[in-house]
């Protein structure tokens, strides 16, 4: 059981004890929506990041879900990609396919991963290009308000600045509304080429979750969750919230240390 659940402004907030406990109850949620959006449309599209967004899904390779999940029916994209090679330590893409999609029986034609053969800026483009198809094909929802892609789920960590997927702080494409993946060659967090999702796609997910464990981003939480002022605009996790699904953040004590009224019996 969450040590504290309710709702601010729409976001769900779930707080656990510890990482691991948070482990255990992510791992229910992504095989409930897993299990709904299969029964319901026969596949399963999940968008992840990456950092230690991967390891918190862990319990996912473990009983009952290696078995319970039906796995073949997953489709799997990135949030946010590093162009990097595919083996190179910094691909999102390794860090998952090391961590959770070489346990369990995933399709390999289902692993939706980008061309890191090319520039930052082409990789955008065939990214998208990519979506389009599985759109064209309604492997992906479409979203009934605007033309954008609906993912059943987008899977989100936060840096300690406040980053989601790879939308920075004051970084242009935080506006960027026309295009559903997008491309930045500044990041300040190595490295500096990475595609991205924009905002619109995120919005128009049916699931976003945003998972966050430790003190180091407690600040951010606190800018990107509570009634803070003007300056809470620059946040971009804050900007995060879904016009047509839910939004739940997955916390750790530590990372919701500084988050107003909320109170932990001892
Ligand atoms: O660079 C990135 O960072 C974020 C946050 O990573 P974390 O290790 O602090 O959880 C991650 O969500 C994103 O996918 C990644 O490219």
């Amino acid at each position: 059981m969450a040590l504290y659940r309710d709702k601010k402004d729409g976001k769900d907030l779930r707080i656990y004890e510890n990482a691991d406990e948070l482990r255990g109850h992510l791992a229910e949620y992504i095989a409930e929506i897993s299990e709904a959006s299969i029964k319901e449309r026969g596949v399963f599209t999940v968008a992840l990041s990456g950092g230690s967004l991967i390891n918190l899904m862990g319990k996912l390779c473990e009983a009952p879900y290696n078995k319970t999940v039906d796995w073949v029916k997953w489709h799997i994209f990135w949030a946010d990609e590093r162009v990097v090679a595919k083996s190179h330590a910094d691909s999102n893409y390794k860090l998952a396919k090391d961590g959770l999609l070489s346990k369990v029986p995933i399709v390999h034609s289902h692993v939706h991963s980008i061309n890191d053969t090319v520039t930052a800026e082409q990789a955008a483009e065939d990214y998208e290009f990519l979506i389009r198809q599985l759109v064209k094909t309604r492997v992906i929802s479409v979203s009934e308000i605007n033309d954008c892609p609906k993912f059943d789920l987008v899977l989100l960590g936060m840096g300690p600045d406040g980053h989601v997927a790879s939308l920075f702080p004051n970084h242009p494409v935080l506006n960027e509304k026309s295009q559903w993946v997008t491309f930045i060659t500044d990041s300040p967090k190595s490295p500096p080429e990475r595609i991205t999702f924009t905002f619109p796609v995120i919005y128009s997910a049916s699931n976003v979750a945003i998972v966050v464990t430790g003190g180091s981003k407690a600040e951010a939480a606190h800018l990107a969750i509570d009634e803070v002022g003007p300056n809470c605009q620059e946040v971009p996790a804050r900007m995060v919230g879904p016009m047509e699904g839910s939004l739940v953040w997955f916390m750790d004590i530590a990372a919701a240390s500084k988050l107003e009224g909320v109170k932990f019996s001892e």
